[in-house]
């Protein structure tokens, strides 16, 4: 949205900024103005977005640096195929160029338009072009985000970005906080046909309003009424002030939810939930479960069109092509570096204690076993003469090693692998909407996918993708376990969670009855690999 008080930054074409030649305006918002641009090594498309501090009065310039501040510091973070990419950030240092001087930008991955862009093209009462993966693919991002404590804030159509292969991606973190225990807090700002009604009656303390994950879950009720229906607001009135005084008269109870009629019968109830009128409510909905109910609403369709972006590999790999896939895994694993030019950020593992509460293996990654030659072994590392591909083992040793907690070891994995597919990366039970390696169902693998072999796409059907992320995802069962208190047979639970989900296991505090014959099998496999 272009602020009529103030005047885009004029950043003239040509001008080199951040190891980017820019090429033209993309547009401005209320904090800042966003360029197109190509990058100086390669001539790679980027966006770069300019924060400025000129022409603010003081309190705004504090306002602004925090925004700018989180902007920056969640950007860095942002590792995951539902936000949009940061590459780098800088501060100009532009003493001859008073606009510019001091301006902080940020270089990211450029999109082709906004979410927002594409409902103002559709027509009302109609969704717009996929839609239901549009949906599965934000809620991927934001359960992502949720996962790791933070809250977006501003989850809206213009803060949307559709990537040129169609893929959506949140963006503009300003306004994103992390959680403390059941709230963050962030300066009173917002959109308003996107906050939720009790937003208006909260009183920002001195360090802001508090923002609560179902905030976001609200939002996504909102964004998803308007993506099915041709971008028609669920609350009705002409301006962003009637329409959030009409959502606060139906939390009051004085007015009744009314869905337009062309949002799908099947959408309705996930919205009318998302939409809950009380926080409490609402809160009871978290963004895991959002995403669980809104990948089985979408449906397989969704499902199909998320594949389509990444074609399966139908022709089983050559040793040789695997290999390469490989070694490239293993050098990103060994040290990845962040966009921003730091180290990778760490697994969610990695924030995490290592209890060492040990579990069935009771591997701690020191002391050794003896392999068959005789020679000593790490605990828990896959034995020469098993039947585990050569060409996999050094991508799952560094999946595993990448785990802080003792679990989770190179068998484990392996033992895990073997269960799911037997090694085959081309694997496919399209029945239960289950592929590859490690079997991933697409929308939980966009929540959880990383690039394993490092070849700039997050794909299911890529061995080293699939491992890395089954590693990365263990990894967070087995700290979300412990975080709940449970400690005997930790492998188990951690196999169980990963063909059920984190709540089903950690809810029943054992192994569900259903998947025991998966997760005996499992077990089998791991005891033939530490012997
Ligand atoms: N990485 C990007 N690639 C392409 N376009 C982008 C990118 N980031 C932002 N834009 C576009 O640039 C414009 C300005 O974005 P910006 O985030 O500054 O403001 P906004 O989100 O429109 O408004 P506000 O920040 O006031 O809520 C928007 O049209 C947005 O879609």
């Amino acid at each position: 949205m272009n602020d009529p008080g103030r005047p885009p930054l004029d950043v003239p074409a040509g001008r080199l900024v951040a190891g980017t030649r820019i090429t033209g305006l993309i547009g401005s918002g209320s904090w800042g103005s966003v360029y197109a641009a190509e990058e100086l090594a390669d001539g790679a498309p980027v966006a770069v977005k300019f924060l400025r501090p000129d022409q603010l009065t003081p309190g705004q310039r504090r306002t602004m640096a925090e925004l700018v501040e989180r902007e920056v510091r969640f950007s860095r973070q942002a590792d995951h195929p539902g936000l949009v990419r940061t590459l780098r950030t800088a501060t100009l240092d532009e003493p001859d160029d008073p606009p510019l001087d001091g301006a902080v930008v940020l270089v990211m991955e450029r999109a082709e338009r906004s979410l927002q862009d594409l409902l103002a093209a559709t027509a009302p009462h109609t969704p717009v072009p996929e839609a239901e993966r549009l949906l599965t693919e934000i809620c991927a991002g934001l359960a992502h985000m949720h996962r790791h404590g933070w809250v977006h804030g501003d989850l809206k159509g213009a803060n949307i970005l559709l990537m040129p292969g169609g893929a959506a991606r949140l963006a503009d973190f300003g306004l994103t906080a992390e959680l403390e225990g059941t709230h963050a807090y962030v300066p009173p700002l917002g959109s308003p046909d996107h906050v939720p009604p009790e937003w208006w009656s909260q009183r920002a303390g001195s360090r802001g309003v508090p923002l609560r994950p179902g905030a976001d879950v609200w939002a996504f009720g909102v964004l998803a009424h308007q993506v099915l229906s041709g971008g028609l607001h669920p609350f009705p009135g002409a301006t962003a002030r009637a329409r959030s005084l009409a959502a606060q008269s139906y939390a009051r109870g004085a007015s009744p939810l009314r869905l337009d009629q062309s949002v799908p019968e099947r959408w309705r109830g996930l919205i009318t939930a998302c939409l809950a009128a009380d926080p409490a409510e609402r809160g009871r909905l978290d963004a895991a479960e959002l995403l669980r109910r809104v990948s089985l609403t979408a449906g397989p369709e969704a499902g199909c069109e998320v594949r389509r972006r990444r074609p399966r590999r139908t022709v089983p790999l050559v040793a040789g092509a695997l290999a390469l896939a490989l070694a490239a895994g293993a050098a990103a694993l060994a040290g990845t570096l962040l966009p921003g030019g730091g180290e990778s950020p760490p697994p969610p593992a990695a924030t995490a204690t290592s209890g060492g509460q040990g579990g069935q293996s009771g591997q701690s990654g020191q002391g050794g076993q003896s392999d068959q030659s005789g020679q000593t072994r790490p605990a828990g590392a896959i034995p020469e003469g098993s039947d585990v591909p050569v060409a996999l083992r050094e991508v799952i040793t560094g999946t595993a090693r990448r785990c802080p907690e003792p679990e989770v070891t190179p068998a484990l994995l392996a033992a895990m692998l073997k269960a799911e597919s037997g090694f085959d990366a081309a694997a496919a039970r399209p029945q239960s909407d289950e592929y590859g390696i490690a079997m991933w169902t697409p929308a939980v693998f966009n929540a959880w996918a990383q690039d394993g072999d490092n070849d700039g796409d997050r794909d299911y059907m890529s061995a080293p993708d699939a491992i890395v992320s089954m590693g990365n995802y263990v990894c967070w069962l087995d700290q979300q376990f412990k975080h709940r208190g449970l400690s005997a047979g930790l492998p188990a639970l951690v196999v169980a969670g990963y063909r059920t989900s984190d709540k089903t296991v950690a809810d029943a505090g054992r192994v569900p009855d259903r998947v025991r014959p998966h997760v005996d099998q499992v077990m089998k496999y791991l005891a033939e690999y530490t012997g």
